[in-house]
């Protein structure tokens, strides 16, 4: 895909709350503002990279983009799943993330059971490719150690 790696950070905003409550999986939710400022044909779908929270550690993540159909959502989302157990919601603060692969479309589902177990494949998944070297190394990317700002895809 031709804007891969894609960097970028933002505010990290409220959504419907339905990510930890009803599928167990947080999703981090970044502003409208920089949703609108995604390139409009990144396709939507499910991608996995690394993300950090404010200037903390880097970690593995997977990323939904688009509207969710399962849910019917009117306005696009994007939705960061750190693979890492925070102590505290973080709110207002700003993520870092980094796409680095797709791994499929947004699906809708005959049930919640059937959302839950392609999100915890998904999860897999991400936790295997980032292990092969070439994605290991965008970890250590300057992006992640540059001061908090408007830095998105080196403009
Ligand atoms: C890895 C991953 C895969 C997802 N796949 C789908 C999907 O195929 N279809 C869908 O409708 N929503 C999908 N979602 C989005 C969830 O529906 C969404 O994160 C959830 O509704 C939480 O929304 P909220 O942050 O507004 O509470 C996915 C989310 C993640 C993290
Ligand atoms: N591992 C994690 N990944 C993403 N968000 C997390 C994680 N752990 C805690 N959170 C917190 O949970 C919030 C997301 O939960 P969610 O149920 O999706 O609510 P919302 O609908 O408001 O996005 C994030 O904004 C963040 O503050
Ligand atoms: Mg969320």
């Amino acid at each position: 895909m031709r804007h891969l790696p894609y960097f970028c950070r933002g505010e990290v905003v409220k959504g419907f709350g339905r990510g930890s409550k009803e599928l167990g999986v947080p999703t981090a939710n970044f502003s409208e503002q920089v949703v609108e400022s995604f390139p409009s044909d990144i396709s939507t779908g499910i991608y996995y990279g690394w993300a950090c929270v404010g200037s903390g550690d880097v970690h593995k993540m997977v990323l939904s983009i688009g509207w969710n159909p399962f849910y019917k959502n009117t306005k696009k989302s994007v939705e960061t799943h750190i693979i890492h157990t925070f102590k505290e919601d973080f709110y207002g603060e700003i993520l870092s993330i980094a796409i680095i692969g797709y791994i499929r479309p947004e699906r809708n589902f005959d049930s919640l059971d059937a959302l839950i177990a392609a999100i915890q494949e998904d999860i897999e998944e991400a936790k295997r490719q980032l292990d092969l070297p070439e994605h290991l190394k965008l970890k250590e990317d300057n992006f992640f150690h540059l001061p908090g700002g408007k830095i998105v895809n080196n403009h």
